[in-house]
C-alpha cells in the first residue's frame, strides 16, 4: 500500500527528469497571494458583523469561497506549469472533488479569524487545519493526473511539504491575530505581510510537494503535448478566480450598503419621528431664508400648514421690526460668520397667519455644507409660560397687599413665608415669624387631628383662639390649604387668617339681646323657653320634679305713678336680683315683659320641696327698695305646675303656672298657689 504512494529510494525505476514554467509558477503565487488577500480581508470584515446574523455567514461563506477558490486556482495553475517529458491528462471527477478540502480548510480558519478573540488551541488547531486542507487538496490533485508513468512521492519532502503548508499558515493566522497594531503603518502591513504568508503558503506548499514528486516510466517517444494552450487555460484560471473573489467582495459591499442604508433609513425616521412629536416648532430655512421644513408643532403655534409656508421666506413668522432685519443678518452671517442668535437662546416676538403675536424662545442651530448652509430654528411658544408669570405676579401682589394674614409653611410646618398683613395682625417682625412655632400664636390648636385632616382632605377651615406677640387675646378664622402636586405628599401649606374677634362679640351681643332682657339682664321668653325644655329633659331623665313658677308684681303701677317711670325701672331690676340671689346655679329666672317673671326650680324631690325658696322670694320682693325719689314697695302673686305631674308640654306648664298666678292675685295676692289646688302659701308664707 505505502509503496504505491511513496517513492521508497532506491525504488523501482528512474524517475523522469521535470521542471516549472517560471511564468506560471508567477501567476499561481500571485493567485495564491491574491485570494488570501481577499479571503482575508473578508474575515476582518466577518469580525465586525454581529454574531448570529445572515450576513456574517454570507460574508463568511463569500470569503470562504474566494480563499478556497484561490488555493485550488494556485494548485490547478501550479499543475499547468508542470513540464513533463509524457503526455498527462486529469480526471475530472476526482480533480473538482479536489475543491473540497480547499474549500473546508478556508471555512475553518476564516470562522477562527473572524472570532472576536482567538485562543491559542484554536489558533493552531485552525493553522494545522489550513495547512493540512491545503495539502489534501494538493495530494488529491495530483491523484487525478493520469499519465503512463507511476507517480510516487518521496517521504522526506512529503512530510516536509505538510509541516510548511502547516507552519506558513500558523504564521500568517499569528501575523493576522497576534501582532498588536498601534500605529497605522502595522495596520495596513500586517494584513498585507499576512496575505504575502499565507500565499506563500499555499505556493510552497504546493511546489514543496511537487519536489516530492516522482515519475517514474520512460519518457514519451512521441513529443508530450504542446504547450500553446496551457498560458491561455492558466490565465482563464487566474481570471475566473479573481471573478470569484470580486465576486464575494461585491457581495460583502452589498450587504454593508445595504446594512448602511437601513441604518440611514431608521435614523431619518427615528429623527422624523422626533421631529414631528417635538413640542416645540422646528423650523428649517436655507441660506436665503426659505422655509425647507416646518413640523406638526410649527403648524400648531403658527397656524400655517406645512404647504403653505414651503419655499416662503421665514420673515413670514415675524412681526416688524424683526422681520426687516432678519434678511441683512443672514447675510451678515454667511458673509462674516459672525452670529448672535446660532447656539443661543433668546426671547423674540413671532406672529401668527391671524395676524396675532406670540412670545418664542429662539434657539438656532446650523448645518449642511459650507457652501449650502441650512440653520434650524428651535422655537418654544412662551405664551402660557408669560401667561402663568403674569398670574405669578399678581399672586405676589395679592400676597403682599392683601388684609388678610397669610402665613406659608413648608411640609415640616416651618413658617416659610407671610405677608404684611400678617406681621400686622400678629404684631410680630417677618425675620422674628420665621423662627416661631406656630402653636405659639395658636396655643389651643389641637395639631395632631388638625393636619391630619389638612393632608388627608387638602384643607382644614375653623375657629382658633389667638394670641399676638403684644399679648391680645383673639378669636381668628383660618383656612389651611395643602398646596399638593399631583399625587404626591404636600410640600407647602397656605393659612389664610382673618380676625374674627370683633365679629364673635358682636355675635355675641346680638345673642345676649336676642336672649336676655334689656333691662334686668335676665333672660327672656325666648331664653326661658329653651331652658325649660332642657330642665324638662333633664327632669325626666332623673325622675325629680320641676316646678314652672310665674311672678307677677302687686302694685307695681303704683310705683311707677308715685316716682316716675324710671324709678320703676330700678325696682324691676333689684327685685330681678334679689330673686336671682336665692336661687341655684341651674335655676333660671326670666323677665317675660312688664312685671312678669318666671322661674324655673329644678331637681325636686317632692312637689313641697320647691316651696322654702318660693317663700324666700316673697320675702325678698317685698323688702322695700331705694328709689331715687324715696322707698318704693311691692310685692309678688306667684302660681306653679310642676312637671310632671301638673303638664307635659312646656306650653301647658306656662299656661297652668300662669292660672295659678291669677289665683293667688284673687286670692289677695303676695301669696303662692300650686295649679290646681287652692293658695298653698299665704302673705307671710302662712297658709291660708
Ligand atoms: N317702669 C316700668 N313700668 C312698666 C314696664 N313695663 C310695664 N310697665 C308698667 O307696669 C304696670 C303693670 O300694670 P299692672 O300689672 O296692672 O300693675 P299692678 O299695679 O302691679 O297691678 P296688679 O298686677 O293687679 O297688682 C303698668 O303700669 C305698665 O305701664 C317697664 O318696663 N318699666
Amino acid at each position: 500500500m505505502v509503496e504505491h504512494f511513496f517513492w521508497l529510494n532506491p525504488g523501482p525505476g528512474t524517475p523522469l527528469p521535470f521542471h516549472h514554467d517560471p511564468a506560471l509558477v508567477l501567476l499561481s503565487v500571485a493567485v495564491a497571494v491574491a485570494s488570501a488577500a481577499l479571503g482575508l480581508h473578508l474575515a476582518e470584515t466577518t469580525r465586525r458583523l454581529p454574531p448570529g446574523t445572515q450576513r456574517r455567514r454570507l460574508a463568511l461563506l463569500g470569503g470562504a469561497a474566494a480563499l478556497g477558490t484561490g488555493i485550488w486556482a494556485m494548485h490547478f495553475i501550479g499543475m499547468l506549469a508542470l513540464r513533463l517529458p509524457v503526455s498527462v491528462s486529469y480526471r475530472l471527477p476526482l480533480t473538482a472533488l479536489s475543491l473540497l478540502p480547499a474549500l473546508l480548510a478556508a471555512w475553518v480558519a476564516l470562522r477562527v479569524l473572524a472570532r472576536p478573540y482567538v485562543s491559542r488551541a484554536q489558533w493552531l488547531a485552525s493553522g494545522c487545519v489550513l495547512g493540512l486542507g491545503v495539502g489534501a487538496m494538493h495530494y488529491s490533485g495530483m491523484a487525478a493526473m493520469q499519465l503512463q508513468p507511476l507517480l510516487r512521492h518521496e517521504p522526506l519532502a512529503f512530510v516536509a511539504s505538510l509541516a510548511l503548508s502547516v507552519a506558513l499558515a500558523l504564521l500568517a493566522l499569528w501575523l493576522r491575530l497576534a501582532l498588536p497594531r498601534r500605529s497605522t503603518w502595522a495596520q495596513h502591513a500586517m494584513p498585507l505581510l499576512s496575505a504575502l504568508a499565507l500565499g506563500l503558503a499555499f505556493a510552497a506548499m504546493h511546489y514543496t510537494g511537487m519536489h516530492a514528486a516522482r515519475f517514474i516510466g520512460l519518457p514519451d517517444s512521441e513529443a508530450p503535448l504542446p504547450s500553446g494552450w496551457r498560458h491561455p487555460l492558466a490565465l482563464a484560471v487566474a481570471l475566473t478566480t479573481l471573478g470569484v473573489g470580486l465576486l464575494a467582495l461585491l457581495l460583502d459591499a452589498l450587504l454593508r450598503y445595504r446594512a448602511l442604508y437601513r441604518r440611514v433609513r431608521g435614523n431619518e425616521e427615528r429623527l422624523q419621528a422626533l421631529v414631528d412629536t417635538a413640542v416645540d416648532a422646528i423650523v428649517t430655512i436655507d441660506a436665503h431664508g426659505l422655509i425647507q421644513d416646518f413640523n406638526r408643532s410649527a403648524e400648531r403655534i403658527f397656524g400655517w400648514s406645512a404647504a403653505e409656508v414651503y419655499g416662503r421666506n421665514v420673515t413670514l413668522l415675524m412681526p416688524e421690526p424683526f422681520r426687516g432685519a432678519h434678511d441683512w443678518h443672514l447675510q451678515r452671517y454667511l458673509q462674516t460668520g459672525q452670529a448672535h442668535v446660532i447656539g443661543t437662546a433668546r426671547e423674540v416676538l413671532g406672529v401668527r397667519k391671524d395676524g396675532s403675536r406670540l412670545p418664542l424662545r429662539l434657539a438656532v442651530g446650523r448645518s449642511g455644507t459650507r457652501q449650502r448652509p441650512v440653520f434650524v430654528g428651535f422655537l418654544t411658544d412662551l405664551t402660557a409660560l408669560k401667561q402663568t408669570q403674569a398670574q405669578l405676579r399678581i399672586a405676589a401682589s395679592v400676597f403682599h397687599h392683601s388684609n388678610e394674614a397669610v402665613l406659608i409653611l413648608d411640609a415640616g410646618l416651618q413658617v416659610t413665608d407671610l405677608n404684611p398683613a400678617f406681621e400686622r395682625l400678629m404684631g410680630v417682625t417677618r425675620l422674628g415669624a420665621m423662627r416661631q412655632d406656630i402653636e405659639h400664636w395658636w396655643p389651643d390648636m389641637d395639631s395632631e387631628p388638625l393636619w391630619a385632616a389638612v393632608r388627608e382632605r387638602g384643607r382644614w377651615q375653623g375657629e382658633l383662639a389667638a394670641r399676638t406677640a403684644l399679648g391680645d387675646a383673639l378669636v381668628q378664622h383660618l383656612s389651611i390649604a395643602a398646596v399638593q402636586d399631583g399625587d404626591q405628599p404636600a410640600r407647602h401649606f397656605i393659612v389664610v387668617i382673618r380676625d374674627v374677634t370683633q365679629a364673635r362679640r358682636n355675635q355675641q351681643e346680638l345673642e345676649r339681646i336676642a336672649l336676655y332682657d334689656a333691662l334686668t339682664g335676665l333672660p327672656n321668653r325666648r331664653l326661658l323657653m329653651d331652658r325649660l325644655r332642657q330642665a324638662m329633659a333633664q327632669a325626666q331623665r332623673s325622675g325629680q320634679l320641676l316646678a314652672v313658677c310665674f311672678l307677677d308684681l302687686d302694685g307695681f303701677k303704683q310705683v311707677n305713678d308715685r316716682h316716675g317711670h324710671e324709678a320703676g325701672d330700678i325696682l324691676l331690676v333689684e327685685v330681678g336680683r334679689r330673686v336671682q340671689a336665692l336661687l341655684r346655679a341651674h335655676d333660671t329666672l326670666a323677665r317675660l315683659g312688664g312685671d312678669e317673671m318666671a322661674l324655673l326650680l329644678g331637681e325636686l324631690d317632692t312637689p313641697d320641696a320647691g316651696l322654702p325658696v318660693l317663700r324666700r322670694v316673697l320675702d325678698a320682693v317685698r323688702q322695700p327698695v331705694t328709689l331715687p325719689g324715696g322707698t318704693g314697695q311691692v310685692s309678688v302673686s306667684l302660681g306653679f305646675a310642676l312637671y310632671p305631674l301638673d303638664g307635659a308640654s312646656a306650653d301647658a306648664l306656662l299656661r297652668h303656672a300662669d292660672q295659678a298666678m291669677y289665683q293667688s292675685k284673687q286670692a289677695g295676692k303676695d301669696r303662692i298657689c300650686r295649679h290646681g289646688a287652692r293658695a298653698v302659701t299665704g302673705t307671710q308664707g302662712a297658709p291660708v
